[in-house]
């Protein structure tokens, strides 16, 4: 038995004493994903977290997002977001989390890859989110899972079309990206009648079983990573998909979990850099030079499982500082994490980036 494998007995003795219950399907209720993020930050030598620079952080976010009056209400009012508080939202946010990875480029400027939709064009997250309404509105039921398992339906071809760039550039890992459809397609079929609903109601509102569930059963959710001989969790796109449910049904409904703030920070390419940018996150010298000479960091690469550990114990350090201002407990680590995302968008734009973002190409993040 490897030493992943520990004794079920003992596990469910260790969960028991730690009041960590598990749920009727033996599901824990929580991921470990935190406290392997804390073990990574304890052991990195790449990445740093400097602590005046969080506290200073921690003013900006918690003021900024008092001032706008940042919560769950602020995703369904991003133009491109679903607004109906029904299963079509539902089967959407699955479709975009199973696919939100790797977007960005190496072509810079004009001629990256974009969506045209609705007079503009889109890149990163949004060009996702804008090919996916496009297709809806062409009457491409590529939200429906049993669409997705059809190889009539869905070829590469078609999803080529639905992903057509008003570029000559193309969506990084199309391939890749059908076979996540695919896979998620014949998981639904086999164990939740093809119904994500069905998928949902099986975690009994609990949002650390939800993540587990979608890591044990869908391989393309299965964040998973080894660091210093020991494996690591960080689960990013089956974390964001709850977060984005609680955040589009603002927690009520297909959106309700008890335990939302079981979920941490999602290990990304674009908050790393924004905390970079914030004075929160150190780099090594040579990680530094690295990242800005936009050279590739290989997947599984100690410094990426650096950065991307170090960057979700950070965030749960900035929730610890900001709870220290105020005690408005409604400021959880998926809204710091949310504000902090679209905060570095709007540099982007400002064309204010201080550093770039890390280069790894994956289908995690
Ligand atoms: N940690 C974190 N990562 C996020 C998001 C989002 C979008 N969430 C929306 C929903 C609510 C929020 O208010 C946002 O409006 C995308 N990503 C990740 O970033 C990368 C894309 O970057 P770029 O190519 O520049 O768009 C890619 O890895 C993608 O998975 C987030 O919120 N948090």
């Amino acid at each position: 038995m490897s030493d992943d494998e520990a004794d079920p007995e003992l596990l469910e003795m260790l969960r028991k004493s730690l009041g960590i219950s598990s749920g009727e399907d033996g599901l824990a209720r929580t991921t470990g994903v935190l406290e392997d993020a804390e073990y990574i930050y304890n052991n990195s030598i790449d990445v740093a977290i400097d602590m005046r620079g969080t506290q200073a952080a921690a003013s900006l976010v918690h003021s900024q997002m008092l001032e706008r009056g940042y919560s769950t209400q602020t995703w369904s009012e991003h133009e491109l977001h679903p607004k109906s508080k029904d299963e079509r939202t539902v089967n959407f946010i699955f479709t975009v989390d199973l696919l939100n990875f790797s977007f960005w480029s190496e072509i810079s400027g004009d001629e990256r890859f974009c969506v045209e939709y609705r007079g503009r064009r889109w890149t990163g997250y949004w060009s996702l989110v804008a090919a996916l309404q496009r297709a809806l509105d062409e009457d491409i039921p590529i939200t429906t899972p049993s669409f997705w398992i059809d190889s009539k339906d869905l070829t590469q071809a078609r999803l080529r079309h639905i992903f057509r760039s008003a570029t000559d550039g193309q969506i990084p890992l199309l391939v890749e990206r059908l076979d996540c459809l695919q896979e998620a397609g014949r998981v639904l079929e086999a164990n939740y009648d093809s119904s994500i609903l069905s998928l949902i109601e099986s975690a009994n509102k609990t949002a650390g079983s939800l993540v587990n569930l979608l890591a044990r059963d869908f391989p393309c959710f299965r964040d998973e990573h080894r660091f210093e001989g020991k494996k690591v969790r960080f689960l990013k796109r089956a974390q964001i998909f709850v977060a984005d449910l609680w955040a589009a049904f603002n927690g009520e409904g297909y959106g309700e979990f008890m335990d939302i703030h079981e979920l941490t920070m999602f290990a990304d390419y674009r908050v790393p850099q924004i905390l970079h940018t914030l004075g929160v996150l150190i780099y090594s010298p040579p990680l530094e030079n690295h990242i800005r000479a936009l050279r590739l960091i290989e997947p599984g690469d100690s410094r990426e499982v650096q950065l991307r550990g170090c960057s979700i114990w950070a965030v749960e350090l900035l929730r610890r500082e900001i709870l220290k201002r105020c005690s408005d407990m409604g400021v959880n680590s998926v809204l710091i994490d949310f504000f902090l995302y679209d905060l570095a968008k709007e540099r982007e734009k400002e064309g204010m980036e201080a550093v770039p973002h890390h280069r790894t190409r994956s289908i995690w993040y």
